[in-house]
């Protein structure tokens, strides 16, 4: 036995040739459970197939335009015929395009994935391309009946017979035919309700009313005699083509009767890439950013989707668009674009198109600009920190939120001159709110995406400088005690730093707004990621605990957190006093009073400041609490400046 792989170019004698053969029920299968969103696709194929020809017609015949092209849709009912046979009711779809001749027939319409829409022709000419359109009909019907008669000259009409079972036949026929094509699909019997007037009727003009020729349906009842009904509207774009208040109100009517919303803006875009062109609705409610779109596009003047997604830059979340693209291509379901290279250029430019707009409204039309950052002040903020001439003109009007509350840039600056402060996360901007908004200073809440980005970068454009700014910052401009006041405080301040020191953290006493804040506990940015971490190695196996260990070994030595006594509030000075009461009058039991008042105000300060509390504080929290509990039922209390405290100690 040979120990090597057979080769299959060597191995055995040449078998004979075989065709693939196409199970052709399995491929209507995959088509529809998987490729098509449903038999809604059916009109949408065959009305392609309309667009496609006369396309292809205008390139043959130089006489023939696409305005001279038309298609009709028509229902026709179910009936008996004389001879007792029952014929279920029928879609037929007609075009006056280019037709086929018998060979043309047998290569495309009965090959399946065979088109005569690829090789050298250029890519964007045709809807179609894949060669399985056609097919999407046995979604809905039995039988395929296609009668067509070529622009050639001497080409004889041709009926083609195709059914699910994956069998078709061909015939010449006599009729004298004009040029085109018209396809019949029998309903089937478990499909009737695809077959209704109101059904088809709709489906046709959601997806072909913006076609650039006559599209009309015909059924028994339709028109007033029977006749066709028009389906045709003309485009959005066409209708209301220019950035003036009339085409705005007009475009807004348009939206709210095609889209049953009511939107804050309206403007044209155009993209030479991808040849687009389009309006951009401004959403009334503000919106998170999220790739996915709902843009309703039109690929030819035929829709394509409601829900197409990529046409935008990210920023643009806050618009929704109604457009049509020449030049851009669909992917094989032909419910979404394919994200190619012209995708991505037709993309830059509508973001370019947007911009134009926006930066016009910031030079010329404040108004319009003010309405659109009230809602959407995220996307805004975004375009400003990817366009420096659009921050430069726009920043001003932006909105932060800010310790003085919501407040336009402008305001900012005013308020500040020109020093504009931020906090960079959510528990810093916390920590220091109480106490910047007592000392009348605007600290701008950064923790949003992009808002630091756009902070950083407005020095780019304006007269502003910018600084990050902790709790622990704003603690270092707290005032000194005067001599006595120190005096006064020392007794107190080594007892609370007896209390602290177990906590690694360092207590000072100076002066600071608000005076209804008792202690701040102050921490720097690093100090911060260091309390962290001891939490996390708390809650960490023993691994991730010796990895903690070691990443916080790594880090260069930080100041550590300081709990800030307030010498203006009262309580602070009436323990001071109490820690300062003479050993002979019960000094020590005033003394381990204070302790527990300094670590309960340690907690809660902690608590203030958001900071999730370690397994430690949570036990000193507890007992201090207890403690103090105690020490209140026996009488003892926390004493006052006064003396009435000492007297409490006495009795
Ligand atoms: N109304 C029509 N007029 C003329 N030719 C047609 C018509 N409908 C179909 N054909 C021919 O049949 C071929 C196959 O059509 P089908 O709809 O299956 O695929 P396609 O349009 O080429 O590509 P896709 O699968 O992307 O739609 C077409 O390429 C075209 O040559």
């Amino acid at each position: 036995m040979s120990d090597t792989a057979a080769d299959p170019a060597t191995a055995g004698p040449a078998s004979s040739d075989h065709r693939f053969q196409v199970d052709l029920r399995g491929v209507i299968e995959l088509l529809s459970e998987h490729l098509y969103s449903g038999p809604r696709v059916v009109v949408r194929e065959l009305l392609q197939n309309g667009v496609d020809a006369l396309t292809a017609r205008t390139a043959k015949d130089e006489d023939f335009k696409l305005s001279d092209g038309r298609v009709t849709l028509e229902l026709l009912p179910a009936r008996t015929t004389e001879d007792g046979t029952n014929h279920p009711p029928t879609l037929s779809v007609r075009d006056n395009g280019v037709g086929l001749t018998e060979p043309e027939v047998h290569e495309f319409l009965a090959k399946i994935g065979r088109s005569a829409k690829r090789g050298d022709i250029q890519e964007d000419t045709f809807i179609g391309r894949f060669g399985i359109g056609l097919l999407a009909g046995f979604l809905v019907a039995e039988e395929i009946v296609a009668i067509t008669r070529s622009v050639e000259p001497d080409a004889r009409p041709v009926e083609w017979r195709g059914r699910a079972d994956g069998t078709y036949t061909v015939r010449t026929l006599n009729a004298d035919l004009a040029p085109g094509t018209q396809v019949f699909l029998r309903a089937r019997e478990d499909r009737l309700e695809h077959f209704e007037p109101e059904t088809v009727r709709e489906r046709a003009a959601s997806y072909g009313s913006l076609l650039p020729f006559p599209v009309t349906f015909k059924h028994g009842r339709s028109g007033p005699d029977g006749g066709e009904e028009p389906l045709n509207e003309v485009p959005p774009w066409e209708q209301f083509p220019t950035d003036s208040p009339a085409d705005r109100e007009g475009l807004l009517e348009w939206a709210e009767a095609a889209l049953g919303k009511k939107f804050l803006d309206a403007f044209p875009v155009t993209s030479d890439a991808g040849k687009v062109r389009g309006v951009a609705l401004v959403r009334p409610e503000s919106t998170v950013r999220s790739r996915t779109g709902d843009h309703r596009v039109y690929l030819k003047r035929m829709l394509l989707s409601e829900k197409a997604d990529g046409l935008l830059p990210d920023w643009a979340f806050f618009v929704t668009c109604v457009l049509n693209a020449d030049g851009l291509h669909p992917t094989a379901s032909r419910e979404e674009l394919r994200d190619d290279a012209e995708l991505a250029e037709a993309r830059d430019e509508l973001g370019m198109s947007l911009r134009r707009t926006l930066l016009r409204w910031a030079a010329k039309d404040r108004d319009r600009l003010h309405r659109l950052i009230d809602v959407h002040y995220r996307a805004v903020k975004r375009l400003a920190v990817e366009d420096e001439e659009f921050r430069k003109l726009a920043a001003d009007w932006l909105p932060f939120e800010t310790t003085a509350g919501r407040l336009r840039l402008e305001e900012i600056r005013k308020r500040s001159d020109d020093r504009l402060r931020f906090a960079s996360t959510m528990d810093q901007f916390r920590q220091l709110a109480p106490v910047a908004s007592a000392q009348g200073m605007v600290v701008v809440n950064a923790c949003y995406t992009d808002e630091q980005e756009l902070l950083e970068t407005l020095p780019d454009v304006l007269p502003v400088t910018t600084e990050k700014v902790t709790a622990a910052d704003l603690s270092e401009d707290f005032t000194e005690l005067e001599d006595d006041a120190w005096d006064a405080a020392s007794t107190l301040l080594n007892v609370a730093s007896d209390a602290l020191t177990p906590l690694d953290c360092t207590p000072d006493v100076r002066r600071f707004e608000p005076k209804t804040l008792p202690a701040l506990y102050a921490i720097g940015e690093e100090a911060s990621f260091l309390r962290d971490m001891e939490r996390s190695k708390e809650q960490a196996n023993e691994l991730w605990g010796g990895l903690l260990n070691e990443m916080q070994k790594a880090r260069p030595q930080v100041e550590g957190p300081r709990l800030c006594l307030n010498w203006s509030h009262p309580l602070i000075r009436n323990l001071a006093a109490t820690a300062a009461t003479p050993d002979d009058r019960g000094g020590a039991v005033a003394r381990g009073t204070v302790r527990t008042a300094v670590e309960l105000l340690y907690v809660q300060s902690l608590m203030l400041g958001h900071y999730p509390l370690g397994e430690a504080e949570f036990e000193l929290f507890g007992d201090s609490l207890l403690g103090l509990i105690a020490a209140a039922v026996d009488g003892r209390g926390v004493g006052r400046a006064d003396g009435a405290g000492k007297e409490s100690d006495d009795g």
